[in-house]
């Protein structure tokens, strides 16, 4: 759909549901009132788990949290609901920080599992606090008030609800139209890429997870209000499993996933609960629960990505505008041309008895192209990723730009203007070309998570994507930015990822073995853009197998072998060096 098309298609759907409670019974709004609270849950899991790739199944225990707070804020110290708003935000938020920060750096399936521990401790730490009402919940919470006119029926509560949720749309909207929503979405790619390109992504994925808790923490504060009423059940494991079902189900790559599965979800369950008993009148209570996880496994089998990305497959789709040209990003500081820039002194790293870079030792000098070569299992990988912070160094010392960064991290590499490439391509496949650019500006650029999600960081939005269309110009890309890095043929990755380190506009640009994989015109294209990088005076390090490739490139080249330096010198002097042929061309090259 193009934009006009759709905020036609926008316009009218708000329409819709503004004059719902003019057309709708009273018991249709109460299912569509569930269905904009459980939304704001199935939103927050959506930038969560569809975006961040964080899987949460204690969501329910965070909503749960929201309620909890502001019910005894109302109940038991008898104050506003309104206050109960910034209450249960502030407790859930607390929480979420806590429990993010101890468990967000474990990987994978154990992070899931820490959520369903985490969800069961919270609900039964519901159910065993007497304050709490124990397992009788808390009852009489009062309903949402406007200026003395209580919101009692679910027509008026209906409106704050579906206002709340269009604001969290919108606001997950723009962010992920953001520097940060881009650091969010890079995350899926893993710790690696993150942080190579300056992102620290413990940070990112412990705001992803808070933001995530909030917008949980305003649905509990919305359901307390409309329920007036409760208890630990509704927060328990098993509305954890269907908050992430309903994420999955509408598609939990987009947002508008969240509204379209919470109402697939709710409907179904109120269906499968109206006509079950027609079918199995002697079925004991719960049974839909059965019936849920056949559909299921049916969805994952068959439509895994969701229904909104199916639905869409179906629509024409719309041709975004090309960047306006804007003011450049401002330039990094550089050092002159033949000034030190990197000094690898006496680098070491050991695994375990294996000695992979022994004592290594050289310098790169500003505007200089430096080749590190050699066989397999010499060892280039294992220094490339102790010069790029990638892995700390058994011993020795790396000077970058006149600063020891020894034992820094990647991103403190990074963001002091050392930009790399991956020799196994690492894209955000399902972003586009000009998105995975704007990755790499992300050093020279600032604003945050709030900047980005109330659109004020459009200025400099606008310069940093003039800055990434630059940059596909430069490497022969600008045709077509807003086509999906993943369809591209593995030779133009790679060119897309030397665009992404040239958006950070780099002090050293490292490459590792660009030419690996190659066929010979995707090489020959390869060579001729590294080629004009070297007439623009780039300071390239470049670690390749493939040594034809880097003899015409270079103006040095440091040898390795068996993880020590074996020579260093200019390419001819190298290729005609007895102990590199016996090394390296007699050998496996
Ligand atoms: N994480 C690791 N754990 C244990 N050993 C490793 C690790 N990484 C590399 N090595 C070993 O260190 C040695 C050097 O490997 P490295 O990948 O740096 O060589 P290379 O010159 O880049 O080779 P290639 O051209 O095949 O990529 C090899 O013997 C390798 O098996």
């Amino acid at each position: 759909m193009n934009s006009r098309m759709s905020r036609v298609v926008g316009a009218l759907a708000i329409l819709l549901l503004a004059a719902a409670p003019l057309y709708l019974a009273p018991f249709t709004l109460t299912l569509l009132n569930f269905i904009g609270v459980y939304a704001l849950v199935a939103l927050g899991l959506v930038l969560l788990t569809g975006i961040a790739g964080i899987i949460s199944f204690g969501q329910a225990a965070f909503m749960g949290i929201g309620a909890y707070a502001t019910a005894w804020l109302t109940t038991r110290m008898g104050l506003s609901p309104w206050l109960g708003l910034p209450f249960a935000l502030v407790v859930t938020g607390l929480g979420a920080m806590v429990l993010g920060a101890a468990t967000l750096q474990l990987r994978g399936h154990f992070l899931a599992l820490s959520t369903i521990a985490w969800g069961l401790a919270i609900y039964f730490t519901f159910g065993n606090v007497e304050g709490l009402g124990n397992f009788n919940g808390i009852r009489d919470i009062p309903p949402l008030s406007i200026g003395g006119w209580q919101l009692l029926g679910s027509d008026q509560i209906y409106y704050v609800i579906w206002i709340f949720l269009l604001g969290a749309m919108l606001l997950s909207r723009n962010l992920l139209d953001s520097r940060t929503g881009r650091a969010m979405r890079v995350l899926k790619g893993g710790n690696l890429l993150t942080e190579s390109l300056g992102i620290n992504a413990f940070a990112v994925r412990l705001a992803t997870f808070v933001i995530a808790a909030l917008f949980t923490a305003v649905a509990g504060w919305l359901y307390a209000h409309m329920n007036r009423f409760i208890s630990p059940t509704p927060f328990d494991a098993t509305m954890g499993i269907e908050f992430l079902m309903m994420a999955m189900v509408g598609g939990s790559g987009y947002l508008l996933g969240a509204v379209v599965g919470a109402a697939f979800i709710t409907l179904l369950k109120n269906s499968v609960q109206d006509y079950l008993p027609l079918i199995a009148p002697n079925a004991a209570g719960q049974l839909e629960i059965v019936v849920f996880s056949a559909l299921f496994i049916l969805f994952l089998q068959y439509a895994r990505e969701g229904i909104v990305p199916y639905v869409a497959g179906w629509l024409p789709e719309g041709k975004p505008k090309r960047p306006a040209e804007s003011e450049p990003l401002p330039p990094r500081d550089k050092p002159a041309t033949g000034e030190p820039l990197l000094s690898v002194d006496k680098a070491t790293r050991r695994f375990g008895g294996l000695v992979a870079v022994n004592e290594v030792s050289f310098d790169l000098r500003a505007g200089e192209i430096l080749g590190l070569i050699g066989p397999n299992g010499a060892g280039k990988s294992t220094m490339f990723n102790l010069l790029t912070g990638a892995m700390p160094v058994s011993g020795g010392r790396i000077t970058f730009a006149g600063r020891d960064v020894t034992r820094q991290p990647q991103r403190a590499i990074a963001r002091a203007g050392v930009a790399r490439t991956f020799q196994h391509v690492k894209l955000r496949p399902r972003m586009t070309l000009l998105d995975n650019v704007l990755l790499g500006a992300y050093t020279r650029t600032k604003s945050g998570f709030v900047t980005g999600a109330l659109r004020l960081d459009r200025e400099e939005e606008r310069r940093a994507r003039s800055e990434a269309m630059r940059q596909l110009e430069r490497v022969g890309l600008g045709d077509r930015p807003y086509e999906l890095a993943g369809n591209l043929p593995l030779g133009t990755q790679r060119v897309l990822e030397i665009a992404r380190a040239l958006a950070a506009d780099p002090v050293l640009l490292v490459l590792d073995e660009p030419a690996a994989g190659l066929r010979s015109r995707e090489k020959q294209a390869l060579g001729e853009l590294l080629h004009n990088l070297r007439k623009e005076g780039l300071t390239i390090l470049i670690v390749e197998h493939d040594m034809e490739f880097v003899m015409n490139l270079v103006d040095r080249i440091v040898v390795m072998e068996f993880g020590s330096k074996l020579c260093e010198g200019e390419p001819a002097a190298i290729r005609a060096d007895e102990r590199v042929q016996e090394a390296y061309l007699g050998g496996s090259a």
